[in-house]
């Protein structure tokens, strides 16, 4: 045994040999030493920071379930007659795939929960994808030096929905091949390559034999392998550049308050993926979802009335509703804009600038440090309104893909629905964009004016000569704090010249003039947070009567987390 084998046993964590089970894995893979600096790393808390945990504890319940389902799905479209126990389909031609579906339904023990459980975990991962990232980007959690967290975010969310969609496909009902029609629509309608490409992947022309196998493969091991691997970086990364946290009393850009890994953190997780899990169980056990039975076999021919997509695929049905018609003949070929542009554009558009927004605002601000604290949304009043305008797009994509079932149950006309969604998904973010900017500004307003002129006690104070006026007490230390320390000052923008003094040109003038037109834009409104001047002359104002300052006595209950002081 080599003499550098030997010290590690012996060096390993706290310089003492451990005992048992323990002590024979810990001789081998020394394991003490890294746990222990690893299982103290602390994690801040805050209830938005569970919305990752869902994502992660909804993504094993996938895999769980998704086990069990391949342990009886046989993934072929080879014809059989249904042999099983639902009468109303006995006798009836369709693929094995469907046949497996319907036996895992009715026949398999436990089997119909364990695909409603996987089914409603699957729409559950991907909203819980989403609600996470749009906590990341309110919050500017994706600034330097998470960028790379958050594009490999961005890799998650497109592989998540595909291998959503290629899920809802397997049982190959007449719903699930409505929806393979669907995408094979958009494929074909790609310029120049569509149909080769539709060839390519069915093995022919739609729908062939083997979609079903090839996609088997991509559901239960190309994505999820792909998944699991992206999931591991995320996480490595995360413990890397640890949590970013909330300002507040004693927390900084350089510290992390909160509880260690183990035991606190441990038991919160574990017991987490437990309510995660009992949750999607009894969404499966009592909330039916795709009954594939109702529909019957796939048939090209036929298409049910009201056939809806999964949730997160609602977007792109939708642009493809709202588009109007769109085609052009070039070269003796048409070319089908009103498919190609809303479906595999829209789709487009949205992923290329979730993943370039990082950088695309870094050029704009030249904000080169890195951020551990959170930033309040309304401390950044564009980036947040243009989150806002981009979510109001994509309901209105996404109510559009629903227009028929809205006509039908609001007694609605299609048409009327289609035309407001076709205006409003142009005119409606503007609108948001707007009222959230101005609401950022005011609320921007508000804490300068609780800053300054201290927190207003309810308290009313008649003077001798009628008037009123109300009591302000100065903020305590710990919430000036907080509503300060994470928001930034507003930068001198420089005026760009396409000359310098001497009539020298600058080369750099468009680059640098687009820029600051753009940073003008991002800060355009912002009021700048008190400086510790402003600051010291308001207390000095509050507590030489003023503002009338207040004995803070009995009724004085602390502050509250989100700093305002609580009275009763
Ligand atoms: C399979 C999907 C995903 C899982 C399991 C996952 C899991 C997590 C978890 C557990 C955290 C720490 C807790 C939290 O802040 O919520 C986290 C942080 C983070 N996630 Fe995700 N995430 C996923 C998808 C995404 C997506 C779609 C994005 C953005 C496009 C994203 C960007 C980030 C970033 C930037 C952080 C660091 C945030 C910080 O430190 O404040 N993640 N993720
Ligand atoms: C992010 C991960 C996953 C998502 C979003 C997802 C989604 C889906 C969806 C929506 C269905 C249709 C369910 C239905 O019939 O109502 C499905 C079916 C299926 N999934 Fe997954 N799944 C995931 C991971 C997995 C994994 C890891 C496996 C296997 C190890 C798996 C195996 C299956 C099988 C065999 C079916 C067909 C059985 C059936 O439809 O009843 N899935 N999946």
């Amino acid at each position: 045994m080599s003499q550098s084998t030997f010290t590690r046993i012996e060096d390993s964590s706290t310089g003492k040999k451990l005992a048992g089970p323990v002590g024979w894995f810990d001789d081998r893979l020394g394991l003490a030493a890294a746990g222990k600096k690893n299982l103290r790393k602390v994690f801040p808390e805050h209830w938005s920071f569970m919305l990752g945990e869902i994502a992660l504890w909804s993504f094993v319940v996938l895999l769980l379930s998704g086990v069990f389902l391949t342990l009886w799905f046989v993934p072929s479209m080879g014809e059989v007659e249904y042999r099983g126990s639902y009468a109303p389909l006995y006798g009836i031609e369709m693929s094995q795939a469907y046949a497996s579906t319907l036996d895992i339904s009715f026949d398999i023990r436990g089997g119909l929960l364990m695909r409603q459980i996987h089914h409603w975990a699957a729409a559950l991962f991907v909203a819980a994808m989403m609600a996470h990232m749009l906590r990341v980007f309110f919050t500017g959690a994706y600034r330097k030096p998470r960028e790379i967290n958050w594009l490999i975010g961005v890799g998650l969310l497109a592989l998540g929905m595909v291998e959503g969609f290629a899920g809802y496909s397997l049982p190959d009902d007449l719903l699930s091949g409505t929806g393979l029609r669907f995408v094979d629509g958009l494929i074909r309608s790609i310029p120049l390559v569509g149909s080769y490409l539709e060839f390519f992947i069915f093995g022919g022309e739609f729908p062939g034999e083997i979609i079903i196998p090839r996609l088997y493969m991509a559901h239960i091991l190309l994505i999820p392998a792909i998944l699991l691997g992206l999931i591991g970086a995320h996480m490595l990364l995360l413990v890397y550049h640890k949590h970013t946290q909330w300002p507040g009393a004693g927390r900084t850009q350089e510290n992390v308050v909160g509880y260690p890994m183990l035991p606190v953190y441990m038991a919160k997780a574990g017991g987490f993926f437990f309510v995660v899990f009992g949750f999607t169980a009894l969404m499966g056990a009592l909330i039916q979802i795709n009954p594939v039975w109702a529909y019957g076999p796939y048939n090209p021919s036929e298409v049910t009335a009201g056939s809806q997509p999964d949730w997160y695929m609602g977007l792109s049905e939708g642009l493809v509703r709202l588009m109007p018609p769109l085609e052009t003949t070039w070269f003796n070929r048409t070319w089908t804009w009103s498919v190609f542009l809303p479906g595999v554009g829209g789709l487009g558009i949205l992923f290329t600038s979730l993943a370039l927004w990082p950088f695309i605002e870094r050029w704009i601000t030249g904000d080169q440090r890195e951020h551990h604290l959170l930033e309040r949304p309304r401390n950044a009043p564009v980036r947040t309104a243009l989150g806002v305008a981009a979510m109001t797009a994509y309901a209105c994509g996404w109510i559009a893909g629903g227009n028929d079932i809205i006509a039908l149950k609001f007694g609605l006309d299609i048409f009327a629905i289609t035309w407001v969604l076709r205006i409003g998904i142009f005119v409606f973010p503007v609108i948001a964009f707007i009222v959230t900017k101005r609401i950022c500004i005011s609320l921007q307003r508000k804490d300068n004016e609780t800053l300054t002129h201290g927190w207003e006690t309810g308290v009313i104070d008649r003077s001798p000569d009628g008037g009123y006026a109300e009591r302000h007490a100065p903020l305590p230390d710990s919430s000036a704090y907080q509503l300060t320390s994470s928001r930034e000052r507003l930068p001198e923008i420089e005026e760009v010249h396409q000359q310098d003094a001497y009539g020298v040109r600058n080369p750099k003038y468009r680059k640098q003039s687009l820029r600051a037109k753009l940073r003008r834009f991002y800060y355009d409104g912002s009021v700048d947070k008190p400086t510790r001047h402003d600051m010291d002359h308001a207390a000095e104002h509050l507590a030489g009567g003023g503002e009338h300052p207040v004995e803070l006595g009995d009724d004085f209950q602390g502050v509250s987390e989100t700093g305002v002081p609580r009275v009763h």
